[in-house]
């Protein structure tokens, strides 16, 4: 396989629920979480070079390559191996940036996965991880790739195995920061702690959906119109919510159905992150 061709997944996740349960010293909220992983997201290419110059193909829209996840991942993973290669990165964006389902940081994981792999720097999954953490707190799932119940601001994780529903995922057109949500003074903050085996989807919620709601009324009315259809939740800090649906073709006529200015897609919940089954296959190949 000419692994310069490759297309390289890198999936949106859903938060199927988010609880606060606190504030740490540093300011970071202590969360618990249900990540789901889904079979759908942007796609990168990989091509190394051998003079160590790291960039973009092409920039990506609104983002400077010095503050883009991928390169950063990419520099991070150079200086901690001591690399001497470099690569020219390839991006098609599909996931709506900010918009809680994990997209620039999916990018970053799989960039990691991939280069570790591409340059042989031989990281274990735990280094990866550890390295991923200090880019975003979503960054870790996606190197573990797993569907998984998250406690901390989400880096300690247990896979919990999910029915493979689909979702419809409906994008409002604004943008949501992650940091403005996590500051709001009036965000409820002590949600009692639950065990992996607790988790239901009836009895958890989103510690963040009502405030959100709130101030961005094209979020309200998004999750609104979705809850017709089926049970329905916001993802992360929003703005995306989405729907879980047992049929993909009721799915898929929900979503066409949707008010035109709603973006968004239909997904399937995976249990093992499409990228993870990539490297696996990658990984038997080369024995
Ligand atoms: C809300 C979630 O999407 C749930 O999956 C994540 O916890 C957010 O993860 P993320 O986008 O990777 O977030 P980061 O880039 O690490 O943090 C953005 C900002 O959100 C706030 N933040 C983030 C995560 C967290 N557990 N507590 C926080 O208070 C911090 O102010 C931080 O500066
Ligand atoms: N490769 C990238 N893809 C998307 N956004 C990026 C990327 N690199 C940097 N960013 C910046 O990160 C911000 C958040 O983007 P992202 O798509 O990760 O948000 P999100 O879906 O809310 O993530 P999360 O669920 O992790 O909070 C963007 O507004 C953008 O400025």
């Amino acid at each position: 396989m000419d692994t310069q061709l490759m297309r390289w997944p890198a999936p949106a996740k859903l938060n199927l629920f988010l609880h606060i349960l606190g504030r740490l010293p540093n300011g970071y909220h202590q969360l618990q979480s249900l990540f789901q992983m889904l079979d759908f997201g942007d796609e990168l290419t990989f091509e190394i070079n051998p003079n160590g110059m790291i960039c973009m193909r092409e920039p990506l829209a609104g983002v400077n390559d010095e503050d883009n996840l991928i390169i950063r991942a990419a520099r991070l993973l150079q200086q901690r191996s001591q690399s001497p290669l470099g690569v020219t990165i390839g991006l098609t964006k599909r996931l709506p940036m900010g918009g809680g389902i994990g997209g620039g940081s999916s990018d970053a994981a799989t960039t990691l996965l991939a280069l570790n792999y591409l340059w042989q720097t031989g990281l274990s999954e735990d280094e990866l991880a550890e390295l991923g953490l200090t880019l975003g707190a979503d960054v870790p799932v996606f190197i573990r790739g797993r569907t998984a119940f998250a406690n901390g601001v989400g880096e300690q994780l247990i896979p919990l195995p999910q029915p493979e529903y689909y979702y419809v995922v409906l994008a409002p057109n604004c943008h949501v920061s992650t940091a403005e949500v996590f500051g709001y003074a009036d965000l409820p903050r002590n949600t009692q702690p639950i065990g992996p085996e607790r988790y239901d989807f009836d009895t958890t919620r989103n510690d963040c959906q009502e405030r959100v709601f709130a101030l961005y009324p094209e979020v309200a009315n998004a999750f609104g119109w979705l809850l017709e259809y089926a049970p329905s939740r916001m993802t992360g800090t929003g703005a995306c919510v989405f729907a879980r649906f047992t049929d993909r073709q009721q799915a898929e006529e929900c979503f066409a159905a949707r008010p035109t200015h709603l973006g968004g897609f239909v997904a399937k919940g995976v249990n093992e992150s499409p990228v993870i089954t990539l490297l696996a296959t990658l990984q038997e190949k080369s024995k």
